[in-house]
């Protein structure tokens, strides 16, 4: 079979791969970018209900993410603020509390203890270099640490230690006992502090592009110069040696100079090499799993909740559904809310029936909204874990021991192979904005290759 002929072969058409091709097409380069799926976005993907975008991937931006605000700009899509107005609803021990802002007023030594942890990792975290986590000066006892061994030693209180949870497992998709210590430290200052990371204003839930995240994967596809971009192509193979790279899908094959891998290191981690890939590249892909998210959406005439003064947000211990947002449209017609189910308990629910996936869902949103939350017109569900090109979400997570003995691997390029995605990212890794800059940093990184 004849190879088809470019310079630059991209595997993945999410935000890195597409960034990547954008900035090598802009070189000069003749790019193709081979996606998998029939259709660009990747980990981000809107779903239309009766005209209503309804975001089941990532979907929100926010201050400091200035690429992939610059890219919306740019790309003429608006952007408007999550809701925040009103109360948030904090449900916990079968008790009902009111709050603002992003900490919820439980008892004064609960409050004290999330303070004195929030500040101690945000503290922490400004000792770990961006570019190598490994070579923060207790990386090593940190990175043998879990994220649940430093709450339970720090948060002394049960209330604490809950919210502290939730909190984290909506960050990363996974459960405190998973997560080295080292890599919530890296992820911390990654995103700018914790404040940033759990926030709404001001922070990483503020701004929703006003039809759908996926409409920007879409413009930046677009832009591409035509016949750049091959749906339906699921790359099974590179083969690289020092004069250039052949990359294969089921019934076609790729020549170029260079590859830039754009998926998440474990399914970069499923591709076939020839030669091998080095022990460090292959253990770092067996190591770096990916988190797991089910995000459950409920659709009603209108956002109701709006007129009893409620924002949309809530915190809440009943199981599986245990933070929840508004994420209706600004003017709450139709009404949406959004729950996530994270870490062991999407993985348990990934298994169970869609029914009585809905209803546990759903039983939570009317334990915090009252009983007509349990009565949408509409309900979908999306189970990252389940999905043959993501198989998990948000981001490829570092368990305790993988940054300090295999971290070196994670963006070094092997001979003429190079690497993307949101994993590779210092700055909002694991987010939309660090696939944009991690895409950015790999077509440098080829255009410098060649200079
Ligand atoms: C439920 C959910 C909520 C999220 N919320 C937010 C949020 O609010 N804000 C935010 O910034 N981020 C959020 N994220 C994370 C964000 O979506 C990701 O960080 C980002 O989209 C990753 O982009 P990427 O290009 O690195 O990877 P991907 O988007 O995973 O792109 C990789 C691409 O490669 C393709 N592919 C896989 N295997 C192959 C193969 N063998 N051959 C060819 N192609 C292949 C895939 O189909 C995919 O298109 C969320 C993610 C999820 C799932």
């Amino acid at each position: 079979m004849q190879p088809f002929e470019s310079d630059v072969i991209v595997v993945g058409a999410g935000f890195a791969g597409l960034s990547a091709a954008r900035r090598l097409c802009a070189a000069g380069r003749r790019v193709a970018v081979l996606e998998a799926r029939d259709r660009v976005g990747g980990r981000v993907y809107t779903e239309t209900h009766h005209g209503t975008a309804i975001d089941l991937g990532g979907q929100w931006l926010g201050p400091t993410q200035d690429r992939a605000l610059a890219l919306a700009k740019e790309l003429g899509l608006a952007t408007h603020r999550q809701h925040v107005e009103g109360h948030n609803v904090l449900h916990f021990g079968g008790k009902r509390r009111l709050f603002r802002g992003t900490v919820p007023r439980v008892d004064a030594a609960s409050l004290a203890a999330v303070g004195w942890v929030w500040f101690r990792l945000d503290q922490l975290a400004k000792e770990v270099p961006l570019d190598a986590p490994w070579e923060a000066k207790q990386a090593s006892e940190w990175d043998a640490t879990t994220l649940d061994t430093f709450l339970r030693t720090h948060a002394p209180t049960e209330g604490a230690r809950k919210l502290l949870r939730y909190a984290m497992e909506t960050v990363f998709a996974a459960d405190p006992a998973d997560l080295s210590l080292l890599h919530v430290l890296f992820y911390i200052r990654s995103g700018g502090g914790l404040d940033r990371l759990l926030s709404s204003e001001n922070g990483a839930q503020q701004d929703r592009v006003v039809g759908g995240m996926q409409r920007l994967a879409e413009a930046l596809a677009a832009k591409l110069p035509e016949g750049t971009l091959r749906l339906s192509t699921p790359v099974r193979a590179i083969e690289h040696d020092r004069d250039g790279v052949v990359v294969r899908s089921d019934d076609a094959a790729f020549s170029g100079s260079r590859v830039i891998v754009a998926l998440p290191p474990m399914l970069a981690g499923r591709l076939r090499y020839a030669p091998a890939m080095p022990s460090a590249r292959d253990q770092l892909t067996q190591r770096v799993p990916q988190g797991a998210v089910i995000k459950c959406i409920a659709i009603y005439e209108r956002a109701w909740w709006r007129e009893e003064g409620l924002s949309g947000h809530a915190i809440t211990d009943l199981a599986p559904a245990h933070v929840q947002f508004d994420a209706s449209a600004p003017e709450g017609t139709p009404g949406v809310l959004l729950g996530f189910i994270e870490g062991a308990a999407a993985r348990e629910w990934s298994d169970r029936p869609r029914g009585e996936r809905r209803d546990a869902v759903l039983a939570c949103f009317a334990r915090c909204f009252g009983v007509r939350a349990g009565l949408p017109v509409h309900y979908v569900d999306k189970s990252w874990t389940e999905d043959e090109w993501s198989r998990g979400c948000y981001a490829g997570y570092f368990p305790p021991g993988v940054w300090t003995s295999s971290g070196k691997a994670l963006r070094a390029p092997i001979g003429r192979v190079h690497w993307a995605g949101t994993e590779t990212a210092t700055v909002w890794n694991g987010y939309i904005e660090g696939a944009i800059r991690s895409g950015e940093r790999a077509a440098e990184e080829v255009l410098r290759s060649e200079r």
